[in-house]
């Protein structure tokens, strides 16, 4: 008998999670921090983020709201494939999803993870999280990964379009505007290890320095800058720099007057960009009488749906692939295969320094 592969049935949404409430908070920390080594303060100071938006990340209903685009996209394209929704560190998690899916009848499905990048956070964890829902779950399906997305047309024109309305909300009087690329910092050690050992390393900040790339020209600008933000972790464990807050202040002392910052690195409205960038960087710039306006993230943009949507046909055999890119493109893996072996190695971790250390 010829074993012939048993066809796609199914589609997860794979993503980071986020609380829902103020008693979420604490425990969803715990979650994503687990043997991290990061300090208790800036834990102390990321709950104070999350509760200041009453314990509720926007991310869970910014990804129920993809998947409903989504499942549109698929319907008017005649893709008779359900679409399910598990997360890393907040229900639904994705050891129950991939239960629900198992209970359902479902074989072999694809995964969408809600990262454009590669890397240890954005490429590998998500393959970890798939191989460990398999571990624990009974006679799991397949779960086989779409690629990564840095540089698909529809991501990159959504972008770019956020862009330009947001060059269209600066104040009349204002002059041209900086543009700011910006995407969450990563401890140097694991950028420097980041994609297939012997391809260079550093694949995030090259795929995101090159989305930038793509956007800025996109734009006509040649003169931008890509800076980083939310960085966590000990302050002498050196993370890439520099930081948006820092940044604003330096511009303002080359005399900048107005910036447009741009979160390339961020797929939706999360957490780090409601706080980290429209309070924390606002209200720099507003100290410093800088005009400021934040671009849109490109998640709520139709053609983000519509990538989706097209990333699964490749995969179905119905589109061809699109990308602008030049940068290497990995991160697909069947049941938690790496892309290759040490891809994306995670950096040690620095230990916990102690209440004595700490005086
Ligand atoms: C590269 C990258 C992405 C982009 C790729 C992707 O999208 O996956 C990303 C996304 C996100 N990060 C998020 C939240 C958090 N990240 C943390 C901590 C960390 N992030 C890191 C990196 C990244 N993170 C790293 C190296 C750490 C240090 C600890 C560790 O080595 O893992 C912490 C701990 C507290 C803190 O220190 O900030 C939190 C709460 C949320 C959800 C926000 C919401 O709730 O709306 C999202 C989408
Ligand atoms: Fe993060």
């Amino acid at each position: 008998m010829v074993n012939t592969p048993e066809p796609f049935d199914a589609v997860m949404v794979l993503s980071f999670g986020g609380p829902e409430g103020p008693d979420d908070v604490r425990p969803f920390l715990e979650n994503v921090t687990r043997g991290r080594g990061i300090p208790p303060e800036r834990l102390d100071d990321v709950a104070k983020h999350y509760l200041h938006f009453g314990g509720v990340s926007p991310i869970n209903a910014l990804n129920r709201a993809l998947i409903d685009a989504v499942r549109a996209e698929f319907d008017t394209h005649g893709i008779d494939l359900p679409i399910y929704f598990g997360n890393r560190n907040w229900h639904p998690m994705v050891e129950d999803t991939v239960a629900t899916m198992r209970d359902d009848g479902i074989r072999n499905a694809l995964v969408f993870a809600t990262s454009a990048w590669g890397g240890y956070s954005g490429c590998r964890q998500y393959h970890e999280d798939i191989r460990r829902a398999r571990e624990v779950v009974e006679n799991a399906p397949d779960l086989t990964r779409l690629r990564q997305f840095y540089d698909h047309p529809l991501f990159l024109d959504a972008v770019a379009d956020a862009v330009r309305a947001a060059q269209s909300e600066l104040p009349a009087d204002a002059a041209p505007a900086r543009l700011v690329f910006t995407a969450h910092s990563v401890p140097t050690a694991a950028d420097a290890t980041g994609g297939p050992p012997d391809a260079g390393g550093h694949l995030y900040s090259r795929q995101v320095a090159e989305a930038g790339r793509l956007v800025a020209g996109a734009l006509g600008v040649d003169d931008y800058d890509l800076v980083w933000q939310s960085r966590s972790g000990p302050p002498q464990v050196p993370w890439l720099e520099p930081d948006i807050v820092d940044h604003i202040d330096a511009l303002h002392e080359r005399g900048v007057t107005s910036v447009i910052v741009v979160p390339v690195g961020f797929v939706s409205d999360h957490l780090e960009v409601v706080w980290d960038l429209d309070t924390e960087a606002r209200d720099r710039a507003a100290e410093l009488g800088m005009a400021f306006v934040r671009a849109a993230t490109a998640g709520t943009d139709p053609r983000f749906a519509q990538m989706v949507r097209e990333l699964v046909q490749e995969r179905l055999g119905t589109a061809t692939p699109h990308r602008r890119g030049t940068e290497p493109e990995f991160g697909v893996g069947c049941n938690g295969t790496l892309c290759a072996v040490g891809c994306c190695e995670p950096p040690a971790r620095p230990s916990r320094p102690t209440s004595a250390a700490r005086g």
